[in-house]
């Protein structure tokens, strides 16, 4: 868990961090969002001390970062930069291997993690090992970057807008690649980016900064559906329904929608059926019926242990009841 307790940085006359405070629990991923020079870099670098703060508190899995030197406290916490930030003169598996050296793994462990690594996120070693970042795509070498972030386990794993770089399809491909990584799913994230879309695909937690300060945390849906003042509400207005839709789920309007319009005589294995879950967005639900052909959604929950049926008007009406509810 991260805690950060009042903290700020002010560089010269420049208060770039002012007195923000948080917490990330285990497992859990935090987005930075904001506009640039709001203060995320400068917040995520705090974290691992590449930068000191001017003042407050922060501890890392109950450890004050302040009390451990930083290049000890920087092994423990994975990092990945904008650019890769990869060594041009050390190959692929020289790369993702850095830190394991430092912690003096012994060789052929170093080789089967670096292995098993390369391997989930589809650079396997023996065809990419030898080669240098210069020989790899964008989108490979910030692969490399995760992986070297990633090698000795770190808990904690900071990322400073790690897609930043590549272009818009090689970037939603790579950040599915990464929504899917095994490897991630107990880490603890502090992500920074000023994509909101990325924000609400990543993030459990987002604190939406200005100026230095955090203006908003809280769920997507929270900021998108319930913002505190008007610089929240103008932030998300250019993409406003995309990123309601997105934000809100099946689960969400679950009980606001009649129970009876499950037809269980409706042959749900029919071509034009399809079986989502009710944490899908209602936006993903959309774009499946958007499909030709595709005229009726079979929603399973769970949770509840039931099923519905959903039509595109029936969504739109649910949606438009839960918007009054608000
Ligand atoms: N080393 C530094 N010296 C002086 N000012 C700095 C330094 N680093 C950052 N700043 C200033 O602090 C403010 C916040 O910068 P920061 O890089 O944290 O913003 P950001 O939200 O990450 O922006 P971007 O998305 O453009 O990276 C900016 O006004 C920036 O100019």
């Amino acid at each position: 868990m991260i805690i950060a307790e009042h903290i700020s940085k002010i560089f010269n006359d420049i208060r770039a961090v002012d007195d923000i405070s948080f917490k990330v629990n285990e497992g859990e991923t935090m987005v930075l969002l904001g506009t640039s020079g709001c203060g995320k870099t400068t917040t995520l670098k705090m974290l691992n001390r590449l930068i000191d703060a001017s003042s407050g508190y922060i501890s890392i899995d109950g450890k004050n970062i302040f009390d451990q030197q930083p290049e000890i406290l920087r092994r423990t916490i994975g990092y990945v930069s904008q650019s890769s930030g990869l060594f041009p003169h050390y190959s692929v598996e020289e790369n993702v291997s850095v830190v394991p050296k430092l912690l003096k793994w012994e060789k052929t462990k170093i080789r089967n993690r670096a292995q098993e690594l390369l391997e989930q996120l589809k650079l396997p070693l023996e065809e990419y090992g030898h080669k240098y970042p210069d020989e790899l795509s964008g989108g490979q070498q910030q692969r490399v970057a995760i992986a070297r972030a990633l090698i000795s386990n770190p808990p904690v794993l900071l990322m400073d807008e790690p897609f930043g770089a590549l272009d818009p399809i090689t970037r939603a491909g790579v950040r599915q690649e990464f929504l899917n990584l095994p490897e991630l799913k107990k880490k603890t994230i502090v992500l920074v980016t000023h994509d909101v879309q990325e924000a609400f695909e990543l993030g459990d937690h987002i604190c939406l900064m200005d100026k230095g300060k955090i203006i908003q945390a809280g769920s997507a849906k929270e900021l998108v559906l319930k913002p505190t003042n008007a610089f929240v509400r103008n932030f998300f207005d250019h993409q406003r329904l995309f990123l309601e839709l997105s934000a809100v789920t099946f689960g969400d309007i679950w009980s606001i929608t009649n129970p009876g319009n499950f037809d269980f005589q409706d042959n749900i294995q029919t071509a034009s059926h399809a079986e989502i879950n009710a944490s899908t967005s209602l936006w993903a639900g959309l774009e499946i019926l958007s499909n030709p052909g595709k005229e009726k959604l079979t929603v399973r929950n769970e949770e509840a242990n039931a099923l519905k049926i959903f039509t595109t008007p029936g969504i739109q009406e649910a949606y438009k009841t839960l918007k009054q509810q608000i």
